[in-house]
């Protein structure tokens, strides 16, 4: 800029030392799916903990209009603000940026650091997409009180299907009873839960599509099956609000049975499952099925590892 007959003045207001925005961090815990998997994403409830495995996020304005992302599962992403578009490893956290790109005072570096294992399904998607948006959505100063359909709208123009149970109890933290209209209830927490992984996984969204196709032409019966899903997650949730663990259990064990009818156990599931039953109150899929991890409730059979309950979900600090 050149000198001007106000330029003295001008430079009064302008070689002021510039007050940089503050970093802004944020994160979210993981979670696990404890009952009511798939009936959940069809109206009905469901019953899902975060865990205390977090997703870390430090947000670091800049002086220009470009986001920069950086974590340790991908290479990092350099973009201008007007070039994003929703793809690639970031899509979530991109989504995120769209959200609040007309708000946003500048460009900023986004480094996100997890303690989940993504191999795992502990939510970590879900935990990325709450702490991000969290950091974003206060960098943005836009409300708070609607992270979560922001978080679920995301998932869902990604995914397509997805209850938003994970992002849920990302955000509050604790044992929660849960229904895809958002509502969102604490539950009292079960003695010790425990996880084995089974050694591989389907992605989510390719079971939920899997458990589609297999549903067309028997959809009274798979309407009644996720009725009678429900019927058990709802007696889980009364068990676990007077703390009738036993109840729960029972109400656990059950819910097995409805996965294996609607196909998602297989032989290696089935298998980790009735061994862990000679140890464990109650044992069954935790998440989509198809792979992934087998809960435990009560004595932790041998291979699997004590999930304890995260109390705090997100937390913003900036
Ligand atoms: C299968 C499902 O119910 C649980 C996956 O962890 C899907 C969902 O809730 O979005």
């Amino acid at each position: 800029m050149g000198q001007t007959a106000h330029g003295s003045q001008r430079c009064r207001s302008w070689c002021r030392p510039i007050r940089r925005a503050a970093m802004i961090k944020a994160s979210a815990p993981g979670s696990i799916m404890i009952t009511g998997e798939h009936a959940v994403v069809y109206g009905h409830k469901a019953i899902v903990a975060a865990i205390e495995q977090r997703v870390f996020v430090t947000l670091t304005p800049r002086d220009d209009q470009r986001v920069v992302i950086r974590s340790e599962i991908a290479d990092p992403l350099e973009i201008a603000l007007a070039d994003i578009a929703i793809e690639g490893p970031y899509r979530f956290v991109l989504a995120a940026v769209l959200q609040h790109r007309a708000q946003l005072p500048s460009g900023f570096a986004l480094d996100i650091r997890s303690e989940i294992n993504p191999t795992l399904g502990l939510g970590s998607s879900a935990a990325v997409t709450i702490a991000c948006l969290g950091a974003i959505a206060r960098y943005a100063g836009a409300a708070l009180e609607d992270l979560h359909a922001r978080a679920h709208k995301i998932i869902l123009d990604i995914q397509g299907r997805g209850s938003g149970a994970d992002l849920a109890a990302s955000l509050t933290g604790g044992m929660i009873s849960y229904d895809n209209t958002g509502e969102i209830s604490p539950l009292p927490l079960p003695p010790q839960l425990g996880l084995k992984y089974c050694g591989y996984k389907t992605p989510t969204a390719v079971v939920l599509q899997r458990v589609a196709e297999d549903s067309k032409g028997r959809e009274d019966e798979i309407a009644t099956l996720y009725q009678d899903m429900g019927e058990s997650a709802q007696h889980a949730i009364d068990a676990a609000l007077t703390q009738d663990w036993q109840r729960f259990g029972a109400e656990l064990t059950r819910y097995q049975g409805f996965m294996e009818t609607l196909g998602v156990s297989d032989d290696v599931l089935d298998q980790i499952i009735a061994d862990a039953r000679t140890t464990a109150q109650a044992t069954k899929i935790s998440g989509s099925g198809l792979g992934d991890c087998v809960l435990s409730l009560g004595t932790l059979p041998q291979g699997f590892t004590a999930a304890r309950v995260a109390e705090q979900g997100l937390i913003i600090d900036g």
